[in-house]
């Protein structure tokens, strides 16, 4: 008999998916699977609940939601035997895109069913965890505006990121990897575990999950029609193409903004302000097990 616990986000996308215990049932019988379910009632309670249901053992626990969602369970995994799963029900679905989970349902717990892992690397940024990406440029400012929206949804996000090439002004910012530093003005510094940031966009189609290594995309402060090429260039996954942006590989990095006290950083696609203006990103191989 195979113990799964469920954390449901019921607000996650547009909060329009109907899944809740009684769907769960239909897909989990209880002659094969012994099954429990909680839901989040608020920002960062799917942690609470992820710590209380580990005390129970379960052979899996499976986020119902988004990256914000999974960056909260997941986060309470590492170390652990505990296995992720994810049904993707959020509205940008970057890592389960990337991992090729699909929406549907029927399919996502299939998955779950047949129980197949693989082992994925694992961000850190201070000390806190991320799965997707992490970024302290103007990403960090667009996730900002975008939580502040009502609806999670495609057109909040442009509205957001064109809010956000306005107003965003580019600060100092000295980055230290590979035994180099560069000290500069940048719109852009984004590191990335994988190869899609949600919607479908990416800033780093070639990042893989299992390399040991993290991608960092750096663009300088530009123009105004370069900013549409840059946005067209995400959109249509087509970075490689934008030669002002800059590509590399690394396993750790510090990065800090010497002109400011506290720092704007989006962490899998949920803002935060960290109380420093310097950061340590480094990453554990192998990090989590995921159910795929
Ligand atoms: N009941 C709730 N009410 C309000 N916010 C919640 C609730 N439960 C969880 N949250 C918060 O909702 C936020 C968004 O969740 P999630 O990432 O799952 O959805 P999403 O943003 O639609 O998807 P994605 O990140 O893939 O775009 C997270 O920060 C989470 O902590």
């Amino acid at each position: 008999m195979r113990y799964i616990h469920f954390i449901i986000n019921p607000i996650s996308g547009k909060g329009k998916h109907n899944i809740n215990k009684t769907e769960l049932e239909k897909h989990f019988p209880k002659e094969s699977f012994k099954i429990e379910v909680d839901y989040s009632n608020y920002k960062k309670h799917a942690i609470t609940l992820t710590k209380k249901a580990i005390e129970n053992n379960p052979n899996c626990i499976v986020a119902c939601g988004g990256d914000g969602t999974i960056n909260e369970v997941a986060s309470c995994l590492i170390n652990t035997k505990i296995k992720l799963g994810i049904i993707p029900v959020g509205s940008g679905n970057g890592l389960a895109s990337n991992l090729s989970i699909p929406k549907s349902l029927d399919k996502a717990t299939e998955i779950i069913r047949k129980d197949n892992t693989k082992f994925i690397d694992v961000g850190k940024v201070n000390e806190q965890y991320f799965f997707s990406n992490v970024g302290v440029g103007i990403d960090a400012l667009i996730i900002k505006k975008y939580e502040s929206y009502t609806k999670r949804t495609l057109m909040s996000y442009v509205r957001a990121s064109i809010a956000s090439s306005i107003q965003f002004t580019p600060m100092q910012t000295i980055l230290s990897f590979n035994n180099q530093i560069i000290n500069t003005k940048t719109l852009i510094v984004f590191i990335s575990n994988s190869n899609e940031m949600g919607y479908g966009m990416s800033l780093t189609p070639k990042a893989s999950l299992d390399d040991g290594k993290l991608d960092l995309v750096l663009v300088p402060q530009l123009h105004f029609l370069e900013k549409i090429t840059l946005a067209m260039s995400v959109i249509f996954n087509k970075i490689e193409k934008f030669k002002i942006a800059q590509h590399k590989l690394l396993e750790k990095i510090s990065i800090e903004m010497p002109d400011k006290i506290f720092l704007d950083i989006q962490i899998d696609g949920e803002f935060h302000n960290f109380k420093t203006n310097t950061i340590e990103i480094s990453m554990i191989k192998s990090g989590l097990e995921i159910i795929v």
